[in-house]
């Protein structure tokens, strides 16, 4: 594979600014890739995945590097695909050598993992022997998949769509919406994401929705909605037939939600942010249906945000657990006796996932609630991202 200097150096400016800036690795390819317009989506593919892969290997290839410099780094994270460098000047001082050798005399798990040691501790602690399989499934690159708007298209016809314009999919088996890219590229130009045919959604997160039965016609509330994409899964699962209240602390996100629903073609979405703890007794017992899809360490989904890694902290991690469990006793109250709730995470956690859920419902909040089943969903096992799903009901009164 040839190495272009002007590509090269897009991917060492980028890194800098996030290893040495700390800024966020989707923002700044963004940034880069807009500033030339004549790039292709060879070179763009190319700038972004080298840099969410460096992202990624970032404490590997600094372990190795015989330098911090950053064209030291670059050419490291090279040599470490076994490809050979240029003969630039930048390069010199690198030794595929040195570098190989460095590598087979490594043991240490969380430098070969690219993690901290206390993520590899906490993993370890808690997942115990299922965390190296885990955290070395993780760091591999996820699939692209797509959510299939079955308002208004099938998935046959939308593969067929596709299809004809030489974009190949498959059906992963168990996901009856999902439709998975065979190979990585930018859907999002595609005119059938602008006509509102699907969404990119990993095939883990499809569950959400699904797992809390909303029919067409119900009152649901999704707590945490954010960009809205359990709400809009969840409006196509109720036919766009009833009513879909998305709330979230950050309006902002909810503009995102209601111009994702008109794409859609859905009308039964209405965002509400959430201005204080008045917002949330006001829908006291009002909701057929209530969807938490709480904020959390976000360690399932690092495949697809790798430098989630080196932003999260052990406090950073106690902090979001203990929002978690105040959603659970608040929000809790907004779902009408004899209705599901579903309490979710992009983790794979025990602490943020059934831990959590065990503290509710030995809680007084939580005492009219019974878990009706919860599914932990490792990468390793189900190919996707890693997510936790439970359900409860809350007893009908009497
Ligand atoms: C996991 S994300 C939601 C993703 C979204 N449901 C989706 O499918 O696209 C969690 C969301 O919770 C929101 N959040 C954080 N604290 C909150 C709180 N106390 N109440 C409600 N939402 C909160 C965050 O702004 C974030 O959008």
């Amino acid at each position: 594979m040839k190495l272009f200097p002007n590509l090269v150096r897009a991917v060492v400016e980028a890194i800098d600014e996030i290893f040495h800036q700390n800024r966020y690795a989707d923002k700044v390819i963004e940034k880069v890739l807009k500033s030339n317009p004549k790039w292709g989506a060879r070179d763009r593919g190319f700038i972004a995945e080298t840099v969410y892969d460096m992202v990624r290997w970032r404490r590997l290839i600094e372990y190795l590097s015989p330098s911090g410099d950053l064209y030291h780094l670059f050419g490291t994270y090279w040599l470490m695909h076994d490809r050979t460098l240029p003969d630039w000047r930048e390069f010199k001082g690198l030794h595929p050598d040195h570098i190989s050798r460095k590598y087979r005399q490594l043991d240490n798990r969380a430098i070969l993992q690219s993690i901290p040691d206390w993520l590899d501790e906490m993993g370890s602690k808690q997942l115990g022997e299922k965390w190296e399989k885990e955290i070395d499934t993780l760091n591999q690159q996820a699939e692209v998949v797509l959510r299939v708007n079955t308002l208004k298209i099938s998935r046959e016809d939308l593969r067929q769509r596709l299809a004809a314009d030489d974009i190949d999919t498959y059906l992963p088996r168990g996901y009856k919406d999902a439709l998975v890219l065979a190979k990585r590229q930018n859907i999002f130009q595609h005119p059938a994401f602008k006509e509102g045919l699907f969404e990119v959604q990993d095939a883990s997160s499809q569950k959400v929705a699904t797992a809390l039965d909303a029919e067409p016609g119900m009152r649901v509330i999704d707590a945490c909605a954010g960009a809205g994409g359990k709400s809009l899964h969840l409006a196509a699962l109720m036919e766009d037939k009833g009513r879909v209240i998305s709330m979230d602390t950050e309006a902002w996100k909810l503009q995102q939600t209601k111009l994702r629903a008109r794409r859609n073609g859905i009308s039964i979405i209405e965002p509400r942010p959430i201005e204080g703890t008045k917002t949330i007794k006001r829908l006291r017992e009002s909701a057929d249906r209530l969807l938490l899809d709480v904020p959390c360490s976000g360690l399932g989904v690092l495949r697809r945000n790798p430098d989630t890694k080196w932003k999260l902290s052990p406090e950073s991690i106690e902090k979001v657990q203990s929002i978690q469990q105040d959603i659970l006793q608040r929000y809790s109250t907004m779902l009408k006796p004899g209705g599901i709730m579903v309490y979710a995470t992009c983790s794979i956690l025990p602490s943020e996932n059934q831990d959590q859920v065990n503290t509710f419902l030995a809680s007084p909040a939580g005492k009219e609630f019974e878990l009706i089943e919860d599914e932990k969903v490792l990468a390793q096992e189900s190919g996707f991202d890693g997510f936790y799903i439970a359900k409860l009901k809350k007893r009908a009164s009497i």
